[in-house]
């Protein structure tokens, strides 16, 4: 979880690797007009986020349901939307890719992506901090990718020799 631009694909796909388990991109479940509105500069509400929440919730189900362990990269930004995606999995564990304003305004003003740089306020707007009944850790973008993919793994309680 965490706000546009934090890493989670990049970091959710070498933590998947080294849990052998399969990637699920959340951004690929977006309906259709959930990605145009984005990409026109507009935030999404509650109702736009539901269908995609539930369409990463059942993917999740699915790979559960044919014993595959899955990671998956979901801006996940409020306690309810989280709500939503540990139904059945009260254990499901968020790690809270973090950093600040002004390195994710250069990082996504750098990349070619639907998310314009002008949504990263809506999106701190929107952001709500684990809470500590919920299963997960923070992570600080501090040193770089292998500092943060290292931080995720011990949070997880993964030996990385
Ligand atoms: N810890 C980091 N240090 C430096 N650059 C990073 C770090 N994490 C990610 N990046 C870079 O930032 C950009 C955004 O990363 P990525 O797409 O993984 O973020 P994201 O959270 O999945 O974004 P979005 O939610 O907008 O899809 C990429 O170019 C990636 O290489
Ligand atoms: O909840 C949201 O507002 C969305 O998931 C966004 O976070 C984007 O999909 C993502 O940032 C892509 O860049």
């Amino acid at each position: 979880m965490g706000v546009s631009g934090t890493g989670k694909t990049t970091v959710g796909k070498r933590v998947a690797r080294k849990l052998h388990a399969s990637f699920v991109e959340g951004d690929t479940l977006h309906p259709k007009a959930n990605i145009d509105k984005m990409s026109a500069g507009h935030p999404l509400t509650d109702e736009d986020r539901a269908p995609w929440l539930a369409a990463i919730a059942a993917e999740i189900r699915r790979l559960d349901q044919d014993g595959v362990a899955s990671v998956t990269a979901c801006s996940a930004l409020r306690v309810t939307y989280r709500d939503k995606l540990r139904t059945g999995y009260p254990e499901l564990f968020f790690l809270h890719l973090q950093a600040d304003y002004d390195t994710l305004l250069a990082r996504m003003t750098r990349r070619k992506h639907f998310m314009p740089p002008s949504l990263l306020h809506s999106q701190f707007d929107t952001l709500e901090d684990l809470e500590p009944r919920e299963h997960g850790a923070g992570i600080a973008d501090v040193d770089g990718i292998d500092t943060v993919v290292a931080a995720a793994l011990t949070a997880l309680g993964v030996r990385r020799d």
